[in-house]
């Protein structure tokens, strides 16, 4: 008998299979066969379809661990994109901040601004990345998040996310570009501003200059260029430091905005100098009015750090087109008109005159010709004699320097001495000297001659040099020459700066033994007290007094004065361009027991002097 279970997965199971020759088969008839053979096909065909149902789980879990990881990778995507954003905003604050603080101190240097600009490109470019990477990242999400329209809750939640943080990041992408935007105009601001005053630059200046003349040369107008630069600004940024100059040079632009149009364009070229453009003018005398407004503008007094500043300024005027048809030849012309403005006395201003370039084209031939000067060995020493008025010995002598130019012939230090002082050629110029005068010095000692002190000039830049105490150091050891052998000299300018240095300075070469004078002394502003704590030996007073002492009753006071306060701040007093005996007799009668001048010698080659030195003045010599 065939015995047939209930299965309780499939309802049937045969336990007794004919077929295989089991022994529980048994001979069934043919209806029931069919029927059981029926069954077990359906059998097989249900199991072959829970395997493809198996594959299908597989394959749709396969999927979605893919939309898990595509949707971690976006997520990190999101996150990387989100740092660099926020780096990105780092920058710009710092860029920003730069450009801020450039602006707020002025100290913004050329070099800064193209740095800076360079950075807004470079953030301009990541700004655009940054976008394009937006853009793609959120084409990916959408692409990814239509493939699985039937991801789970998990993955719809981690797209949304990564959406979320897109916006974020799109939004400071937004935020980047306008900040960048910003530092932009600020660039392009600070590109055409002076940093100080907030006026034009050069190269804005230049612009102006150059759209003017192109409208004047259309409409046939004439239009004015005023060049001026402030009249001993350098003494007053020396002395009172650069902030002080700083705040100076802010209240001169601040007034003479209050002297021209707006239509008018106020320049500064660097330093103390402006430029004026004054695109509006129907004659010459114009321009004349607005600079004599400009002068009275300037002269009252401006109230810095408690310092009550005078200033002056010297203004050349060039005209276009009867001056120059170009910006360079403008504002060289009004240039040069301003040198002579300063030559006639400062403090005024002058047009240009067609002569006056020939003497600036000379101006900068001796520049170039100063420069192989040294090189060539042009320039030797002249000596004057110092002399004790009541004995008529030589106490001393100073050195001055001459230019022996191959085609100019002997150029006196007045030619050339500003001019190397203006570019810096004093340095190696002075050195020279002092190394040239000690050897002399030296070398008269040598042979024999009464040992005097020799004087050497030096002027502020000279003494104001980071090596100038170890150079005068160096050049006593290398010539042999005693320190009380050797004097300098110097304005009284050079006490007017940086007191502590000045006073430090001034004490070292006191205790290495080196004598110390002020030239020129009455025109400055030396402080009586600073004098007679300062180890300043002597005041030679200065020419411009001596000059006119026996005609003029206040040069004669200034003098009477300079001698009477010297003696009694125990100081040696030599009286500088003697020239006649009334001027002789005058010091005599006063006191003064020291004299420098024609009277007694003029300058002279160092042979000379030495006969000087050995004969003592000849009596055959003007007195
Ligand atoms: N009219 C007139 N002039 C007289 C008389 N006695 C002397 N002098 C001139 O007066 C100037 C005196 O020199 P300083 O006041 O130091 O003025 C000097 C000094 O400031 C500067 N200098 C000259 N040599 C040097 C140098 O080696 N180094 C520096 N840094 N400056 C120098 O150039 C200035 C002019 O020098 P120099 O042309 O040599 O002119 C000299 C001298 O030749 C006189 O009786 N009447």
């Amino acid at each position: 008998m065939a015995i047939m279970s209930r299965n309780d997965d499939d309802g049937v199971s045969d336990t007794n299979d004919s077929e295989t020759g089991n022994p529980g088969q048994m001979d069934l008839p043919s209806e029931h066969k069919d029927k059981l053979l029926a069954s077990r096909e359906k059998d097989i065909t249900r199991r072959e379809g829970a395997v493809v149902d198996d594959k299908a789980t597989l394959l749709q879990r396969e999927k979605l661990v893919t939309r898990r990881k595509d949707a971690v990778e976006l997520r990190e995507n999101a996150a990387d994109l989100r740092e660099d954003t926020a780096h990105r905003r780092e920058e710009t604050a710092f860029v920003r901040e730069s450009v801020i603080h450039g602006v707020d101190t002025g100290q913004t240097q050329r070099q800064e601004v193209v740095e800076l600009r360079e950075n807004a490109v470079d953030l301009r470019e990541d700004t655009a990345h940054l976008r394009e990477g937006t853009a793609s990242l959120r084409e990916e999400v959408i692409r990814k998040t239509d493939m699985g329209q039937a991801a789970s809750d998990d993955h719809l939640m981690m797209m949304q996310q990564a959406n979320a943080r897109l916006v974020v990041s799109v939004i400071e992408a937004h935020k980047l570009a306008e900040q960048v935007e910003t530092v932009a105009t600020k660039l392009q601001y600070l590109a055409h501003h002076d940093g100080l005053t907030s006026l034009p630059n050069r190269m804005l200046l230049q612009d102006r200059l150059n759209q003017a003349i192109e409208l004047a040369r259309r409409q046939g107008r004439r239009f004015a260029v005023l060049f001026m630069d402030l009249d001993r600004f350098k003494k007053i940024n020396d002395s009172l430091g650069h902030g002080v100059g700083d705040q100076l040079l802010q209240s001169v632009a601040q007034r003479l905005r209050g002297c021209v149009r707006h239509s008018d364009t106020i320049g500064r070229q660097g330093g103390d100098e402006f430029v004026v453009l004054l695109s509006n003018i129907m004659h010459a005398e114009d321009a004349a009015l607005i600079a004599q407004n400009m002068l009275t503008a300037l002269a009252a007094p401006h109230l810095i750090d408690h310092h009550e500043l005078f200033v002056s300024v010297s203004i050349g005027i060039s005209i276009y087109p009867d001056d120059g048809q170009e910006a360079e030849t403008l504002l060289k012309s009004a240039d040069s008109a301003m040198y002579h403005a300063k030559e006639g006395g400062r403090n005024n201003y002058k047009f240009f005159e067609p002569e006056m370039s020939v003497r600036a084209v000379h101006r900068q031939s001796i520049e170039v010709s100063l420069r192989l000067a040294l090189e060539h060995q042009e320039f030797v020493l002249y000596y004057q004699p110092k002399i004790n008025v009541h004995s008529n010995r030589i106490i001393g002598v100073e050195a001055l320097i001459r230019w022996q130019h191959p085609q100019w012939g002997l150029v006196p230090s007045s030619q050339f001495v500003p001019i190397a002082e203006d570019c810096g050629l004093i340095l190696p110029i002075g050195r020279w000297v002092l190394r040239e005068a000690c050897l002399q010095a030296r070398t008269w000692r040598q042979a024999g001659l009464p040992p005097i002190t020799v004087a050497v000039n030096i002027s502020a830049l000279e003494f104001n040099a980071p090596d100038f105490l170890k150079n005068v150091r160096m050049t006593l050891e290398e010539t042999g020459l005693k320190p009380h052998y050797l004097e300098l000299e110097l304005t009284e300018s050079v006490l007017m700066q940086d007191r502590e240095l000045t006073d430090s300075v001034l004490h070292a070469l006191a205790n290495l033994g080196v004598k110390l004078s002020i030239d020129d002394f009455g025109i400055g502003y030396s402080s009586l007290s600073y004098l007679r704590r300062s180890p300043i030996g002597t005041l030679k007073i200065a020419r411009s007094f001596v000059r006119q002492m026996t005609t003029t009753s206040d040069d004669a006071d200034i003098v009477s004065a300079v001698i009477c306060m010297s003696k009694k701040l125990k100081l040696r007093v030599i009286a500088q361009g003697v020239e006649t005996p009334e001027q002789y007799a005058f010091l005599l009668a006063r006191h003064c027991d020291e004299g420098q001048g024609y009277y007694f010698s003029r300058p002279v080659v160092a042979e000379t002097f030495a006969t000087l030195l050995q004969t003592g003045i000849p009596p055959a010599l003007p007195r």
